[in-house]
């Protein structure tokens, strides 16, 4: 935005008179979903139907795809706007201009549109009952969240009238499974990254933004229901509730659902206020065993190892500025992994991680047989991975490299064309998986595993807790409480230092796939090489055990 432009509209906030304390934020949803899911389709049933809500809608697409804003540019007679097709009163919808919602530059753009809307409803007398933020469709929903943070933290007025309250994805039912198993990359579509005004530059995989939209969502719209058979929709809900196990999920048609659920008016919803730790830890907990009476740690004798990974982070930095390594560890979105196993470089981590209440309660059939034969387990153990026997492993993920032509592809079992070949490979049939990974050359750095379809990443999470001075953690009770059972229990000799990925799949043999990882464990002699080498790094802090609760204190 134009200095000009942001000082016109500051100018205009005192117009907005500040909420009284019975007054409530009006809701924000982030509207995500791939390019011709039924975003546009799904506004213009807001805009019709509202079922007595009033909605303002931020139009945020690249103009290339972005057909929807430019009818809405077209201003037609009695402040009217064509909206895909239809007349809409036009201050209603605000287009953002010249944005794409998948670059930081956009923080600005989208703080305009809202307090554009909120001026507008102001001027008009007639306040809007929620704003909806259409993403573009290669936009990442996370950032888009973490630009929600960085606003608050700026202090920026348009968030003293509204919040972020929830994060609804639409997913095109006819082809979400086919996209997932493309290994496609945004960059080989010209559709995704071209238009006059924006180029988008990403090595992303449409399966790995799929995911995301998917993960990061508090409803996941399957829309285009009239397109697949009840058993392809029944199959298609499966796996979207694997691969977001806190998302209500609801197939609809030309975008008509009930928008009263859809645009909740609850209190700030688990993910709109999570961050990328929380994210992963939905799914880990759901993968979980429930009864967690079984240890498979290696080293550790603990029957009752600690599994209990609730969220409740209360204290939230409030300041924009703030450079305290203890707001990160977690969420850590930086791109290049560390090789360096000691390295103490605070930018290898440390994207802010925010701290927030949330409480999740919500209730998730995930009876792990399914007639789909979808499950999903978490493999957790206390030992390194040998670099070497993990990547063995690794290439017998279900990943199709472009140059594999000739090699066998990978299927969702009755899902794609083709027959399904028969293969002893039992990484083959997993959909998703994610989650830390403790390499033997990565003494202090945490990695973190993530795949989906056809995309798979190794990367650097930031540093271990008990690699982390005292002065950088963090001071509230319930952030201490969640790192504190990463270190398990006082028979774990490592800290926070562990395996624990999440697998998602149909028909998983999972005692083969514990076996092979198992096989990329360090053998004892290995180990004894391992605690020899690890003893001239020793950690900075450890766990107090004897008081309660638990709490760290400086590696004597
Ligand atoms: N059969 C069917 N077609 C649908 C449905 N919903 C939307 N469509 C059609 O799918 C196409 C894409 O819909 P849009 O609403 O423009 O999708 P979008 O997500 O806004 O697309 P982009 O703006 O390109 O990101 C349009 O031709 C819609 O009419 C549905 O439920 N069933």
């Amino acid at each position: 935005m134009s200095e000009d432009g942001d000082a016109l509209v500051r100018q205009k906030c005192c117009l907005l008179d500040p909420l009284t304390p019975s007054q409530e934020k009006i809701p924000i949803s982030l509207l995500s979903g791939f390019l011709g899911s039924g975003k546009t389709t799904l506004l213009q049933e807001m805009l019709q139907n509202k079922g007595g809500l009033k909605v303002g809608i931020v139009v945020n697409d690249m103009a290339a795809v972005n057909i929807d804003s430019k009818l809405v540019k077209t201003e037609t007679k009695r402040g009217l706007t064509s909206f895909a097709g239809e007349l809409v009163d036009s201050s209603d919808v605000m287009e953002l201009q010249n944005g794409c919602a998948c670059c930081s530059a956009s923080e600005e753009l989208l703080q305009q549109a809202i307090m554009k809307l909120l001026i507008v409803s102001a001027e008009r007398e007639d306040p809007f009952d929620r704003i909806v933020i259409e993403l573009s469709g290669v936009a990442e929903p996370k950032n888009i969240r973490k630009q929600f943070y960085e606003m608050e933290y700026a202090g920026h007025p348009a968030l003293d009238y509204a919040e972020l309250r929830n994060m609804v994805t639409v997913v095109d039912a006819a082809n979400f499974l086919s996209m997932y198993q493309s290994a496609e990359g945004i960059q080989d579509r010209a559709d995704l990254i071209e238009d006059d005004n924006n180029m988008v530059f990403t090595d992303r995989k449409i399966v790995d933004l799929l995911t995301e939209q998917v993960e990061v969502a508090d409803y996941v719209l399957l829309n285009k229901a009239d397109l697949v058979n009840d058993g392809q929709m029944e199959r298609l809900k499966k796996i979207v509730s694997f691969l977001n196990p806190t998302a209500d999920i609801i197939p609809s048609k030309f975008g008509k659902v009930d928008l009263s659920v859809v645009l909740g008016s609850e209190r700030s919803s688990w993910v709109a206020q999570a961050d990328d730790e929380d994210d992963f830890r939905s799914v880990e907990v759901h993968g979980h065993d429930h009864s967690h009476t079984e240890c498979n740690d290696a080293d550790c004798k603990d029957p009752s190892h600690a599994h209990d990974h609730s969220h409740a982070h209360d204290a939230a930095c409030t300041d924009p500025t703030c450079t305290d390594t203890s707001h990160s560890h977690h969420a850590h979105t930086h791109d290049a992994a560390c090789d360096d196993p000691e390295c103490t470089d605070a930018s290898h981590s440390h994207s802010h991680s925010h701290s927030h209440s949330h409480s999740h309660s919500h209730s998730h059939n995930d009876d792990p047989e399914t007639k789909f034969g979808i499950t999903s387990f978490v493999y957790t153990r206390r030992r390194p991975f040998h670099p070497d026997r993990l990547k063995a492993v690794i290439k017998m993920l279900p990943i199709k490299s472009s140059s594999s032509s000739g090699k066998e592809g990978w299927v969702i079992p009755g899902v794609a064309a083709g027959s399904r070949e028969q293969s002893d490979n039992p990484m083959r049939n997993i959909l998703r998986s994610k989650g830390f990974v403790w390499l033997s050359t990565y003494h202090r750095v945490a990695l973190f595993w993530s795949h989906a379809g056809q995309f798979f990443d190794l990367k650097d999470f930031g540093m271990y807790w008990a690699a982390t001075p005292l002065k950088f953690w963090p001071k509230s009770q319930d952030e201490l409480k969640e790192i504190i059972s990463d270190f398990g229990s006082k028979e774990c000799e490592w800290g926070d230092r562990r395996q624990e990925i999440v697998f998602i799949g149909v028909d998983m043999q999972k005692e083969k796939i514990e076996a092979l990882l198992d096989d990329c464990l360090l053998t004892d002699e290995e180990m004894e090489l391992y605690r020899e080498s690890a003893s001239e790094f020793p950690d900075l802090v450890t766990v107090d055990w004897s008081a309660e609760p638990p709490r760290p204190r400086l590696r004597k």
